[in-house]
């Protein structure tokens, strides 16, 4: 029976896999152990489990070997190790000090930083042109030289900065490559408000393609436990701010992270629901400039690693794989939501092309063919530039971004796509 589940399995990785025993791993003798442990198969009246982090392991092998190619195992360890985390920083605290500790421990802020990277990058573009320019015109004067290298790079400081507009409000402190320190837990202020939420740094990034603008009705249709919702708190512009999610239980999750990071007087503004988000696009159509669709996946990392709550568990095989039907529809239901000429970002921290790109490729045609709305996926590529030196990239998507887990950045994956209702 096990021998006919290896080989359906898919042979080779499953049966490697199975050869090393972890905690929790099926008993003994499924690979190299003493005989007398060896799992005698027509004895044993049930098939022992294998845990769903290893089942989740050996669904990524399988799959992700394919699609990431050599890349694989080195994601494959990060994803096995300790991910990094992010101090996104509470606006809305007193705790003084905070960045003051923070850059002291050598951490900087990310957010912050990557226009900074993105003018010298700029800069750096300019110098260049205005070095092949000098080669080009080699009989011009040395004042002349100059001036026009000036005027090149003038030119390119006050160019428009890189899209998006980082939203200043947003902070969040990383620690550099490589270096694995971990931030101590939040502190709270006078009035209980804590200095900062702990994330994973990547997790920013659909916030910060979402370029959220002053006064804009922002949506985030699946937002417990809350980090999202909050990071949208921070830029401190959002004109209204509706926050769903189906689970009772992780809104409740997310009423604590607002009241613990969040005054009163803004946690009023907020309009938490419970709706099925699927319905959404009927209940309030063409209403929000920014949508937010941060759907649930197969949370890769906590797949490989958390044996509770686990999707990979077999009694949860059904619910897995219809979910890139559940994300096409709470996608659909974020598109109808918006208003014409608004946003959708649409994310999951999965590495699985199933759960991201065809996702979007589906809700592109079907908004076309079923809706006649025309949808344009937005080029995210700048963020590879703004941010290569806190995330590394996966560089062959087709459409929208993914960061890579790294072992000397240890943070997503996160997939984010963003598309503009025409
Ligand atoms: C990846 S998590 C969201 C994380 C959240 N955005 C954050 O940053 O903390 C996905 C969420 O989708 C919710 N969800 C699942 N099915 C849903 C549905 N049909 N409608 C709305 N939310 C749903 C889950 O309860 C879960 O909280």
């Amino acid at each position: 029976m096990m021998a006919a589940a290896l080989r359906a399995a898919g042979g080779r990785a499953a049966a490697a896999l199975l050869r090393r025993r972890g905690p929790g791993g099926p008993p003994a003798g499924l690979g190299a152990g003493p005989r007398r442990y060896r799992y005698k198969e027509k004895w044993a009246a049930t098939a022992p489990r294998i845990p769903p982090t290893r089942l989740a392991l050996h669904h990524f092998d399988v799959n992700y070997s394919l699609q990431l190619k050599d890349l694989w195992p080195s994601v494959r360890a990060s994803l096995l190790c300790e991910q990094k985390y992010g101090a996104l920083l509470n606006n809305f605290s007193a705790v003084d000090h905070v960045t003051q500790e923070l850059e002291l421990l050598n951490a900087t802020d990310f957010v912050s930083q990557a226009p900074k990277k993105a003018l010298r990058w700029q800069r750096g573009a300019a110098a260049e042109e205005a070095g092949r320019g000098e080669s080009r015109s080699q009989e011009g004067s040395g004042e002349g030289r100059t001036a026009m290298q000036a005027e090149t790079m003038t030119r390119a400081e006050t160019s428009p900065p890189l899209r998006p507009s980082i939203s200043s409000n947003i902070k969040c402190y990383t620690f550099p490559r490589g270096d694995v320190t971990r931030f101590r837990p939040a502190r709270p202020d006078a009035l209980g408000l804590l200095d900062y939420y702990l994330m994973d740094a990547a997790s920013l990034l659909p916030v910060l393609a979402l370029n959220v603008q002053p006064d804009d009705f922002v949506l985030d249709l699946c937002a417990a436990p809350g980090g999202k919702t909050l990071a949208l708190l921070q830029t401190g512009i959002c004109g209204y701010l509706a926050a769903n999610d189906v689970s009772i239980s992780r809104t409740k999750r997310l009423y604590q992270i607002l009241h613990s990071y969040v005054p009163k007087v803004i946690r009023e503004t907020v309009s938490v629901t419970s709706y099925d988000g699927r319905d959404w696009g009927q209940l309030q159509g063409s209403t929000f400039h920014k949508v937010l669709v941060d759907v649930p996946c197969t949370t890769d990392r906590h797949s490989v690693m958390e044996e509770e709550n686990n999707i990979f568990h077999r009694r949860r095989t059904k619910e897995r794989q219809m979910l890139p039907m559940l994300q096409l529809q709470l996608l659909m239901a974020g598109i109808l939501a918006t208003k014409p000429g608004g946003e959708v970002v649409y994310s999951t921290c999965s590495l699985s092309p199933l759960q991201n790109e065809y996702v979007i490729e589906r809700a592109v045609e079907i908004a076309e063919t079923e809706f006649n709305i025309s949808i344009h996926v937005e080029d995210l590529s700048h963020f590879r530039t703004l941010f290569q030196d806190t995330f590394s990239f996966f560089v062959d998507c087709r459409l929208g971004e993914l960061v890579l887990p790294h072992l000397t950045a240890n943070f997503g994956p996160m997939y984010f796509c963003k598309l503009r209702r025409m």
